[in-house]
């Protein structure tokens, strides 16, 4: 049995093989007719606007992907929302990019959709801290694409440590249930002082309540069991679950009835934005896995807008080549790039890249930044309801 793992290898992408075949075929077709064409390709989800927000993630890689090559390409930059419209316009001999199309929009379209959904999470939430933890519902290869676009979306923390050494952010956690399982029954508090006594003294005291019995009576226990104890972790069961609120409340109550104000709460186990919205008020903070992790890809297409001067496209998609503007009242407004915009509109396709080399920095917390800032600028509401 081979050793290696199924994963298609950074050079494959990089040279273009991850490629649906028929971009080969048509490279075989332009090339045998001796056709390659100046185009203006843009990178579209809706062609008008929607008035349901996403979030560009993705950006790094797509550059990395089409550096080099001999094309220019503008796009919003890494934490722009947008509602429709195109979010990168390539230009350049067609047969310079055709190939990349399908890992192009793959790099794109993947971190969005995670980037939107923890987006929503983000605001449904907005005081409390709120962590990633869903890297267990996707294939390991892309742990650190989710855990970047978890924190792009405003998520306060990751749990990948493989992810955190290759986007530059420690992972943190606490236990799981199985270290509680590993003691056996009732002897909680020894695994909660054996951790303790054993992580390193920056991790904080949160402790699995949930493991074996009642929550407010294991919580009290971890308080009693471990000085300074941060917090207590409730993951309770969907089977046992009831009425979580209420049982979120008595926790807190019993642990404050017996002088443990300080120790905080914090939930986890399928939590979606309606479930956050319902329990902030009550809790610290939360752990939201699948939510996040399991987004659907933005349906991203490539489209050629213009051929050789000329504007051109399929049907159902417009033609020409496109501006998009942050208007004044924070709308999303796309127009034809050679028209003047609105009036007080700034242009949100900027310069990423001049003839193959890369003109923009990436840096992720500037991305961070720039997210909470145009969601505040946009008046984004978040969802209420998942779809
Ligand atoms: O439901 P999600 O939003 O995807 O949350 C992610 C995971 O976080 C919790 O893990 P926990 O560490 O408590 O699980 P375990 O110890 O039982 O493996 C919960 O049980 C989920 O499996």
């Amino acid at each position: 049995m081979s050793e290696e793992f199924d994963i298609v290898s950074p050079e494959a992408i990089r040279e273009g093989r991850a490629t649906d075949a028929y971009f080969d075929r048509t490279m075989e077709a332009l090339e045998h007719a001796g056709k390659n064409p100046d185009v203006v390709a843009e990178v579209t989800a809706n062609q008008f606007a929607t008035g349901r927000w996403k979030l560009l993630a993705g950006l790094k890689d797509a550059t990395a992907l089409l550096e080099g090559r001999s094309v220019d390409v503008d796009a919003l930059p890494e934490g722009q929302l947008f509602d429709g419209g195109p979010v990168m316009r390539i230009e350049g001999s067609y047969r310079e990019f055709c190939r990349l199309e399908t890992a192009l929009l793959g790099f794109l379209s993947h971190p969005t959709g995670v980037a939107t959904r923890a987006l929503e999470a983000r605001h449904a939430a907005p005081e409390s801290t709120v962590l990633s933890f869903g890297s267990r519902h996707v294939h390991p290869s892309i742990g650190a694409m989710v855990e970047r676009s978890a924190l792009l979306g405003g998520l306060d923390g990751i749990s990948n440590v493989a992810a955190g050494e290759v986007i530059g952010r420690e992972a943190g956690g606490t236990m799981p249930h199985a270290l509680m399982i590993c003691f056996g029954r009732g002897n909680q508090e020894q695994a909660w002082q054996a951790f303790d006594a054993a992580v390193p003294e920056e991790t904080p005291r949160i402790a699995l309540t949930d493991t074996y019995s009642d929550e407010a009576d294991e919580a009290l226990r971890a308080a009693e069991a471990v000085d300074d104890l941060a917090g207590v972790r409730l993951d309770t069961t969907g089977s046992r679950r009831g009425d979580f609120r209420h049982i979120v409340r008595e926790v807190r109550w019993t642990l404050d009835a017996h002088g443990h104000d300080d120790v905080d709460l914090f939930l986890s186990g399928g939590l979606t934005p309606t479930t956050l919205r319902e329990l902030r008020d009550v809790a610290d903070g939360f752990g939201v896995g699948s939510y996040v992790a399991n987004a659907d890809p933005l349906d991203f297409a490539l489209d050629i807008v213009e051929v050789d001067g000329e504007p051109a496209a399929k049907r159902g998609k417009l033609t020409g080549m496109k501006s998009v503007y942050r208007t004044a009242d924070g709308g999303h407004h796309i127009g034809l790039a050679d028209r003047d915009g609105p009036e007080d509109a700034e242009s949100l396709l900027e310069p990423l890249i001049r003839d193959g080399t890369v003109v923009r920095e990436f840096d992720l917390d500037a991305a961070i930044d720039r997210a909470a800032a145009d969601a505040e600028r946009v008046g984004y509401e978040g969802v209420t309801a998942e779809e």
